[in-house]
């Protein structure tokens, strides 16, 4: 599969009054042509600063974004990220009223779009949003258009800020937590529409939850991340059907329903906090909530380990491989 995005070795720095803080802390990641990259992981463990380096919307100061690389279509972004936002690589955040203007009517924003991106007529810009509309399914489009946000629930709001976001005819979308704030049915709902959006528009996307849930629903593969680390990287069945770090059993584990009930008596539950990132444990970063924490882990940070077609950030499959090493295998 060929990549649309290549992330090489990123870490965003924040320089703060108490110390530095480094979320994420020297990630790697590929998102494939059409192929949904869901980034999951509790609060506080670095995917919107992650999503927000990508977008080069980092406040600096206090952060700093540095990477081996991070190209995007061939464009390096640390560099060329302001040609490329809003164009070929749009966002969609958790909270659509933060981001339409509640004084403008929705037609008026979605014009404004199209003739500042794409140097269109009104009339064009106006023909054109109506028509990704349509083909979002969002229904009565031209009704919408002379309408203000607040005439209209949550869901359907995010939905014209997927509209929005698609405008442009981007090739990558990130979306921040999109259903978070909604319910249960509206949240399905929506991720139907990304799921259309990615086969309709040809478009690869990120998506950022902290529910494995709705991971199960929308990603190819998976990135979880852990305290500004990225600890396993995999398809979305493995993730599911043979995951591999301590940190996903324990996710997968608030997950029942999901799990066959012999795997559920195996997994743990993860006890403790996220640590706080100035100060971040030595060794593995997850140790001090990890049951199977070895003195390794407390020492020495794990590099990656590739275990079938997972990469995997833990000495529990270090250990194999040292294991085998020392066995002449
Ligand atoms: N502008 C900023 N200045 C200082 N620190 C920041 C800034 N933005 C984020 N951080 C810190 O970076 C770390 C990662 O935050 P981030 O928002 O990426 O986490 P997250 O995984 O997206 O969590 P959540 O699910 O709560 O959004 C946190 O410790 C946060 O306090």
């Amino acid at each position: 599969m060929s990549h649309v995005l290549e992330v090489e070795d990123l870490t965003v720095e924040f320089r703060l009054p108490e110390g530095i803080l480094r979320a994420p802390d020297g990630i790697s990641f590929s998102v494939g042509e059409r192929e949904v990259l869901g980034i999951v992981g509790e609060s506080g463990s670095g995917k919107s600063v992650t999503a927000l380096s990508l977008m080069g919307l980092i406040p600096s100061p206090p952060g700093k974004v540095k990477a081996a690389k991070m190209e995007f279509m061939g464009k390096n972004l640390l560099k060329e990220v302001e040609e490329i936002r809003g164009k070929k690589i749009s966002m969609v955040f958790q909270n659509p009223l933060n981001s339409l203007n509640p004084s403008m009517k929705i037609g008026a924003q979605l014009i404004e779009v199209l003739v500042n991106h794409m140097n269109m007529t009104k009339p064009e810009a106006k023909e054109k949003s109506i028509e990704i509309m349509k083909n979002l399914g969002i229904p009565s489009p031209e009704n919408l258009m002379n309408r203000y946000p607040f005439e209209y629930s949550g869901g359907m709001r995010q939905r014209i800020m997927i509209a929005m976001a698609m405008l442009c005819n981007p090739k990558l979308l990130i979306a921040d937590e999109p259903t978070t704030a909604l319910d249960v049915t509206i949240q399905s709902q929506i991720l139907y529409m990304f799921r259309e959006l990615k086969e309709e528009f040809e478009t690869s996307l990120i998506f950022i939850t902290h529910d494995l849930g709705v991971i199960a629903q929308i990603a190819d593969r998976v990135m979880v991340m852990y305290a500004g680390k990225q600890v396993e990287n995999a398809s979305v069945e493995d993730i599911f059907k043979n995951p591999k770090h301590p940190y996903t059993l324990g996710l997968l584990d608030s997950l029942p329903k999901l799990i066959p009930e012999k795997r559920k008596q195996r997994l743990l539950s993860i006890q403790g906090n996220v640590p706080g990132l100035l100060k971040p444990p030595k060794g593995c970063r997850f140790h001090p909530r990890c049951s199977k924490a070895m003195k390794i882990c407390t020492e020495k940070e794990p590099p990656a380990f590739s275990v079938g077609s997972s990469t995997v950030w833990c000495w529990l499959y270090g250990r194999e491989v040292a294991n085998n090493e020392a066995a002449g295998n």
